[in-house]
């Protein structure tokens, strides 16, 4: 699948990492010079964010390729995401262009247009809605989707179901507003803030501890209504509005007007945030922001709970398509997995205990391709391991792609000696070698395997009997290399 992202600034970047990681090639269109260095800066934030959010692997990476048109980045695209800066006519100009070169359904990142403003003068308006994220994309889940009445409903449904594809949580605004629902809310609280700012009641670092102090912490769970329905007490959301509806009429809060944006406050503003963050660096900024939200979600995914769903949801999704996938595999390809994180040990790299669980998922693999598989474990015959020689000659990380290949270095009717090479990128990161013997399963004692898994293991060693031995086979722990001759 091909996404085509228009602009690649922050928003864009954020758009491309999410396809990008989830397995979409993706092909950026950017006039600035810098582009390909931000977008390549936001990628290796998620590159090392998202894979801590996924149990069962993200997919291989997809591809990306910077164009040098409009024209050329969407053709070809199933998904068009525009990310250019918040003006209109430019959004207006990006549309026409895509929709001259592709017939894909496009989202708009906009914050505040509607989907009828993007829409006029288009040549398929309906293919044009908002699909409006936040920052970062690549780890919160909501989109907000809205549509405007040219969309049918299958066509709002498709948008729908590639952002699920790729983890997202798009929410459907039925109907079309200004800013849609988040920037309505996230505007009315910034309003608020710059008065309290304006008027000298709190600095900015005050207004920040306030939010993550307090209600920030309770928000990202539970929202606001269900946060009131508890504070209402045993009598719930009744009692609530009873008790605190009259305080809106109170002159508490000054929402609709805007202070004045003089040189002034911009300045109190702009130092105040200076004094509170300025010894961090935006990237600095970026990764404690991503460490700390990749926290947030991982307890949440623990209690299947808020965007703690929508992630094992996901997972769900990736591990239905791996088995697809599985099913398509030829007989003598590798094993292939994903370092996830539960198996990142104190040291930061893949524990121990899970080189051998990569052999013994290749082993499995190989004995259900010689027809010794599950069935033929239930009808009471298996191997079993002996003895393992476990080498860990590299380390692996959160998120590496690990391929396993097996090869029989020999064989009787009762005892299978197998080679493993554990690869990253081609690189060995482990080597196994076992002996399994073929046991009857009610005594308990080695016996003969069946005539016919006998047969597909000298059909297989026949194969591998056309590669080199590996060099290391039969060494035993602390013994000295060779010397050369
Ligand atoms: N920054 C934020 O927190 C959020 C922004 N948005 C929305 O995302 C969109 C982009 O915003 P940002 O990424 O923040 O802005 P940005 O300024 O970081 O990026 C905009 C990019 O558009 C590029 N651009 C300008 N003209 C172009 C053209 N003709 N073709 C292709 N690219 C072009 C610019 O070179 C720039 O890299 C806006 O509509 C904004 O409202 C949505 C959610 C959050
Ligand atoms: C400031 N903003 C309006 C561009 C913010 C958004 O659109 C959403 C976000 O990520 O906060």
């Amino acid at each position: 699948m091909k996404a085509a992202i228009i602009g690649g600034g922050v928003i864009g970047g954020g758009w491309a990492a999410r396809f990008l990681l989830n397995g979409w090639d993706v092909a950026v269109f950017d006039p600035d010079p810098q582009a390909a260095r931000k977008i390549g800066e936001v990628l290796a934030n998620a590159r090392s964010a998202l894979p801590q959010l996924s149990d069962t692997g993200l997919p291989p990476e997809g591809r990306l390729v910077f164009a040098g048109s409009i024209a050329e980045a969407v053709t070809g695209a199933d998904y068009v995401q525009e990310s250019v800066s918040e003006q209109l006519a430019l959004k207006h100009r990006v549309l026409a262009q895509v929709q001259a070169a592709c017939d894909a359904p496009i989202g708009s990142s906009t914050s505040g247009f509607k989907p009828s403003e993007l829409q006029a003068g288009a040549a398929r308006p309906g293919r044009i809605f908002v699909a409006h994220p936040f920052n970062p994309v690549y780890l919160l889940p909501l989109v907000e989707i809205v549509a405007s009445p040219a969309s049918t409903e299958a066509e709002i449904t498709q948008v729908q179901d590639i952002l699920r594809g790729i983890g997202m949580f798009p929410l459907h605004v039925r109907k079309e507003i200004d800013a849609h629902i988040g920037d309505r809310l996230l505007e009315a609280l910034w309003r608020e803030a710059l008065w309290l700012v304006h008027d000298e009641v709190a600095t900015t670092e005050e207004i920040d501890e306030v939010i993550r102090m307090g209600f920030g912490l309770r928000w990202a769970q539970m929202g606001l209504f269900e946060t009131y329905r508890i504070a209402g007490g045993e009598a719930g959301m009744r009692h609530f509005m009873a008790q605190f509806g009259p305080a809106l009429a109170w002159p508490w809060s000054k929402l609709t007007d805007t202070p004045p944006f003089t040189a002034e406050l911009v300045e109190r503003i702009a130092s105040q945030s200076d004094a509170q963050s300025g010894h961090h660096s935006i990237r600095d900024l970026e990764r404690i922001r991503d460490d700390n939200l990749v926290a947030f979600l991982r307890s949440l995914k623990d209690r299947d709970w808020g965007a703690g769903r929508v992630l094992n949801d996901h997972d769900r999704l990736l591990a239905a398509q791996q088995e697809q996938l599985k099913a398509t595999k030829d007989v003598a390809d590798d094993t292939q997995m994903v370092v996830l994180p539960s198996w990142i040990d104190y040291n930061g790299h893949m524990t121990e205990s899970r080189y051998l669980f990569a052999g013994s998922q290749a082993v499995d693999d190989f004995l259900a391709r010689i027809g010794a598989g599950l069935d033929y474990v239930k009808a009471g015959h298996s191997y079993y391991t002996a003895e393992t020689h476990l080498r860990h000659l590299a380390e692996a990380r959160l998120g590496d792609r690990l391929s396993v290949r097996v090869q029989i270095l020999s064989h009787d009717a009762k005892r299978l000696h197998l080679w493993m090479t554990v690869a990253r990128d081609g690189t060995e990161v482990a080597t196994l070698e076992q002996m399994l013997l073929h046991v009857d399963m009610a005594s308990g004692k080695p016996c003969p395997a069946a005539p016919e898994v006998l047969a597909a293991v000298a059909e297989r060693a026949a194969r591998d009997a056309g590669l080199p031995r590996p060099e290391a086979a039969g060494r035993h722990v602390g013994q000295r290399k060779q010397a050369a001759a």
